[in-house]
């Protein structure tokens, strides 16, 4: 896949402003988008996570994630471009349509 550029301007606003509508939290300075996600138990968390692995794999963009029981907390950038590409934007909507 190429490699994405960094969101920039009005295309970056308005992908900030519908993740921030969806829950996401947006880390200026990190500049990371992340969410905290609370499920019934760890089998609805991990099945969930599961389903996140298989759209991150198949959009070779990845979380970074940690579990706790019934929690998932996700933070997105791009490492490769230290800061936020549409590939964030792609994998935060998969993750929340994966719910
Ligand atoms: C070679 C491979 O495509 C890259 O290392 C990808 C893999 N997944 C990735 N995931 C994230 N979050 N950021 C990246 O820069 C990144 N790079």
């Amino acid at each position: 896949m190429a490699r994405p550029s960094k969101l920039a301007g009005r295309a970056r606003d308005e992908a900030l402003e519908a993740l921030k509508a969806a829950g996401w939290t947006h880390d200026a300075g990190a500049d990371t988008i992340s969410r905290s996600f609370r499920f019934k138990d760890f089998s609805a968390a991990f099945g969930w996570m599961t389903r996140a692995a298989l759209a991150a794999e198949k959009l070779d963009h990845h979380p970074d994630w940690s579990n706790v029981y019934n929690r998932v907390e996700v933070s997105l950038t791009t490492h490769d471009v230290k800061g936020l590409t549409e590939l964030d934007v792609k994998l935060a909507e998969a993750m929340d349509a994966a719910l």
